[in-house]
């Protein structure tokens, strides 16, 4: 059906067992993300946000567990699915591109045959073909394809490692991506070239993004809708445009306030640029 989300969080909670009693990391989470559409998860550090990517993806630590709610991905509740069954999900249907990239590749294999065989393994691609998807993804990503394709990790720099590691995700085409503070780790530039390409993807293919970060000035600019975790909840919710004009929660507005670390008159110049992003 047209209007089923893509992705549904319903009352999702995350325990960690301490002793006897269990401790609540994660609760009440509600949130949905649409085929082509760009959600942001936003909040401080230790809120929630890795926990909850990684309760979708079925990649959670072994110390904590889901204790309620569901995770509806395609119509199917992927928490009632086994472990193969979500592994299966992950790289064709549902992929992360995250801040740390350093364990995208193994060391001793050289990038271009581990994207060849990425792809591959997703898809009934001859190796030729997948050389080629390989190296437009490796151009896409602004990269010099032949040198990037026949180098092995430790002969790149990191933003170079990490995009070659975005193009090998993107050639896969997810229905779902995850970015999780993307721009965090590469500079301005690099990240904004990532962010973009991923946009033009989401537009090619209208899949889902959830992108976590915790930089405001990007999800107010990347966004359709936002969700701003504080604590283990979600405290605000609703289209960037209405959260960016009037945030209600003491969190959003202190985010927004730092934006604007200025006197009166220059913040109210500050706060149109912002607007105008
Ligand atoms: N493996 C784990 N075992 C126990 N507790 C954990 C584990 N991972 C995270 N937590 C706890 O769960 C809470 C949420 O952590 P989470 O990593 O989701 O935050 P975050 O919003 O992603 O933060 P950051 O922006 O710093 O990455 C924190 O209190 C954290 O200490």
């Amino acid at each position: 059906m047209m209007n089923v989300p893509l992705l549904e969080i319903h009352n999702l909670e995350i325990t960690r067992k301490i002793q006897k009693s269990e401790l609540s990391l994660i609760k009440g989470i509600n949130l949905k993300v649409a085929r082509g559409e760009i959600v942001g998860l936003i909040g401080e550090s230790g809120s929630g946000k890795s926990l909850t990517a990684k309760a979708i993806l079925g990649l959670l630590p072994e110390s904590v567990k889901v204790s309620e709610g569901s995770i509806m991905f395609k119509e199917t509740n992927v928490l009632t699915q086994s472990k193969k069954q979500r592994y299966s999900l992950l790289g064709k249907q549902m992929a992360i591109i995250s801040q740390d990239y350093r364990g995208s590749f193994t060391p001793y294999i050289k990038i271009g045959k581990q994207m060849v065989e990425t792809i591959q393994s997703h898809s009934s691609l001859s190796k030729k073909v997948a050389k080629q998807k390989a190296f437009d993804m490796l151009g896409h990503m602004d990269l010099p394809e032949e040198r990037i394709y026949n180098s092995y990790p430790f002969q790149l720099s990191g933003g170079q490692v990490q995009r070659a590691a975005v193009a090998t995700i993107m050639a896969l085409q997810p229905s779902f991506i995850i970015c999780d503070e993307v721009t965090t780790a590469l500079d301005v530039i690099n990240g904004e070239k990532v962010m973009n390409y991923i946009d033009m993807i989401r537009r090619m293919t209208n899949c889902g993004v959830l992108m976590i970060t915790h930089d405001l000035t990007q999800a107010f600019k990347r966004t359709d809708r936002l969700y701003v975790m504080s604590q283990g909840e979600i405290v605000e919710e609703g289209p960037t445009k209405e959260i960016r004009r009037l945030p209600t929660h003491a969190y959003t507005k202190s985010l927004y306030a730092s934006l604007l670390p200025l006197p009166d008159k220059q913040r109210e110049t500050s706060a149109r640029r912002v607007v105008d992003l």
